[in-house]
């Protein structure tokens, strides 16, 4: 297995396992902060519900001490009742803004329901006893009243207790609310029981002892405080001096002082010492309060920082399965769009071949096998393609190297006769008439036999240069075959095609041509001129301007003659 093959194995393992822990850490965080935020519904469900409870009983107590003490105004109770329906209104509505699928909330509303129903029934029971028309009825009130406190009571224990409620409240929570139950309760009966002692002279022993036993509640009370605030580290100083004044206020000179005064209730006790009891009950209220509030701060806090941390590690799971897409998507996006920038170049590359264009770019992005094989193929094509182009180019040359060859004199490189006659045939008719002139080097096979073959070559070579040089554009020429050579040439006259000629006869023979035995030699040239009226009767012209050259032949040679039809012409300056 190849280690590119093991590398991707490797990560793709790494991956889908990293993604495992990543799917879990989020589940897992995510139900702690739903667990988190429930709990602090819960608590603070919990605290509305105490706060109802402690100011139902407030409301009580008030209405009932009344009745032996001006001490409590009316405005006070009223406050109080206030209060109480306050508490009471955000104890009811505060379930429904949850969610009413869940169980939990469900059976919290149908708790909280049954207590503001129970706490209705309180006050107008309290109403009533305090009313001049209940004054007559006050024992059997009385007994209503202790019902419904003690439905309240059960119900409220009920929430507290039950663990589906309860169980997420840390240990110093729940055990305020427990203390504060407690202390409320007793607080309440024994104001109950002194209303009885000043009230109902016929059965005071039986209320005192009643009372007597409140106490020790209380005095238990304070044993109970002292553990909690000793076996909870995470209650700050501060907190603890408001606990200090409480335990102080449950002390056993403050329990003989209440048992004293109970003691004294017995005669008939003095209005300013109901008073004073009543302050010390609502100073034990007060602090017992304030311990509540600051356990349920505590409660709050902690719940938040909890919520915070699971929100963090909510977000960071977030954040790390971002970066976990990412790192599978982005890999998958760079080879998409190689692929689609191959594709598009392959497109071009493709069109350009079809078009002939081989100025394609070679592909450098690819990353398959498959795909570089196609790359790699396509650029075999153009390669192809430049090799046939470059074949198509020599057979070119080498087509036009024949036709040049087939009309050009290889010794001479002038027209061959072929040419020659195929250019005439292309001369306009208009430009009619011409000259025909047929030039034969004179004595040519003496020069041949006398100085070499070679010799002869550079004699036929060096008279068809002069020939170039001499004629102009207008005249078509070709060696005509063996030393013979033709011409066709405009002229104005006889006269004048004789002088043009000529003049290349004197030309000839001032050349000159080296010989193998080191000295140089010349030659000379006889000429036939004939006029030629079309290229239709160039057989005519050929054949009078061979008469003519015969004439200068044999008329001495190195001369020019000019056929006519009553005789041959010379030059007349010769
Ligand atoms: N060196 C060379 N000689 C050639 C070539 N073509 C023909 N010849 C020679 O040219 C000579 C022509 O000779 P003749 O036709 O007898 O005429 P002449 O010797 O020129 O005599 P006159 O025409 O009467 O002046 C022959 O000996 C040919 O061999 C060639 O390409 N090169």
């Amino acid at each position: 297995m190849k280690l590119k093959t093991l590398i991707y194995i490797f990560t793709v393992t790494l991956v889908f396992f990293f993604g495992i822990f990543i799917f879990s850490s989020l589940a897992t965080a995510r139900d702690a902060f739903s667990r988190n935020q429930l709990n602090l519904q819960k608590v603070n469900q919990l605290y509305e519900l105490t706060q109802t409870f402690q100011a139902s009983l407030l409301s009580h107590r008030l209405k009932k001490f009344s009745l032996i003490s001006d001490y409590i105004t009316r405005d006070r109770i009223s406050n109080a009742e206030e209060n109480l329906r306050r508490s009471m209104q955000s104890l009811i509505s505060a379930p429904e803004e949850e969610d009413n699928d869940d169980p939990m909330t469900e059976k919290a509303r149908s708790l909280f329901d049954k207590t503001a129903m129970v706490v209705y029934q309180l006050i107008r029971n309290d109403n009533l006893e305090i009313s001049a028309a209940g004054r007559d009825i006050h024992s059997q009130l009385n007994i209503n009243s202790a019902s419904y406190i003690n439905e309240l009571n059960n119900l409220y224990f009920m929430y507290a207790y039950d663990t589906t409620f309860s169980d997420t409240h840390s240990y110093l929570f729940i055990e305020s609310i427990r203390v504060n139950n407690r202390m409320d309760l007793t607080l309440t009966e024994l104001v109950d029981q002194i209303v009885d002692l000043k009230r109902n002279a016929s059965d005071r022993k039986h209320t005192y002892l009643k009372a007597i036993e409140l106490i020790g509640v209380l005095d238990s009370l304070r044993a109970r405080l002292v553990f909690i605030i000793s076996t909870e580290p995470s209650y700050s100083s501060v907190d603890i001096t408001r606990v200090r004044r409480l335990i102080d206020m449950l002390s056993k000179e403050h329990m003989l002082k209440f048992a004293a005064f109970l003691t004294d209730s017995l005669d008939e006790p003095t209005e300013s010492e109901l008073d004073n009891y009543y302050a010390y009950s609502l100073q034990l209220r007060q602090l017992s309060s304030e311990f509540i509030e600051d356990s349920f701060a505590q409660e709050k806090q902690n719940l938040k920082q909890k919520i915070y941390a699971s929100q963090a590690q909510l977000y960071g799971m977030i954040s790390l399965s971002w970066l976990l897409a990412l790192f599978i998507i982005m890999p998958v996006l760079i080879f998409a769009s190689k692929i689609t920038a191959w594709l598009t170049l392959t497109n071009k590359n493709i069109i350009k071949l079809s078009r002939g264009d081989l100025s394609i770019q070679p592909d450098a992005t690819m990353v398959t096998g498959e795909l570089l094989a196609i790359s790699n193929a396509i650029n075999q094509l153009r390669l192809d393609q430049i090799e046939k182009r470059q074949l198509e180019a020599d057979k070119q040359t080498l087509i036009d190297e024949l036709l040049n060859s087939s009309f050009i004199d290889p010794l001479t490189n002038i027209y061959n006769r072929r040419k020659f006659f195929n250019e005439c045939s292309q001369i306009p008719l208009q430009r009619y008439p011409l000259v025909f002139c047929l030039i034969d080097i004179d004595n040519f096979k003496q020069l041949n036999d006398r100085y070499g073959h070679d010799v002869g070559d550079q004699a036929l070579i060096a008279f068809s240069h002069t020939l170039t040089t001499v004629l102009g554009e207008d005249a078509v020429y070709c060696r005509y075959g063996g030393e013979e050579f033709a011409i066709v040439a405009p002229s104005a006259s006889s006269q004048e095609a004789l002088q043009r000629i000529d003049h290349l006869r004197t030309q000839t023979e001032l050349l000159r041509i080296g010989t193998s035995r080191g000295g140089e030699i010349g030659f000379t040239i006889s000429c036939g001129i004939a006029n030629i009226i079309s290229y239709a009767t160039i057989n005519l012209a050929i054949k009078q301007a061979d008469e003519a050259l015969y004439f200068s032949k044999k008329s001495g040679k190195n001369r020019v003659s000019f056929y006519q039809n009553d005789g041959f012409v010379f030059l007349q300056t010769r």
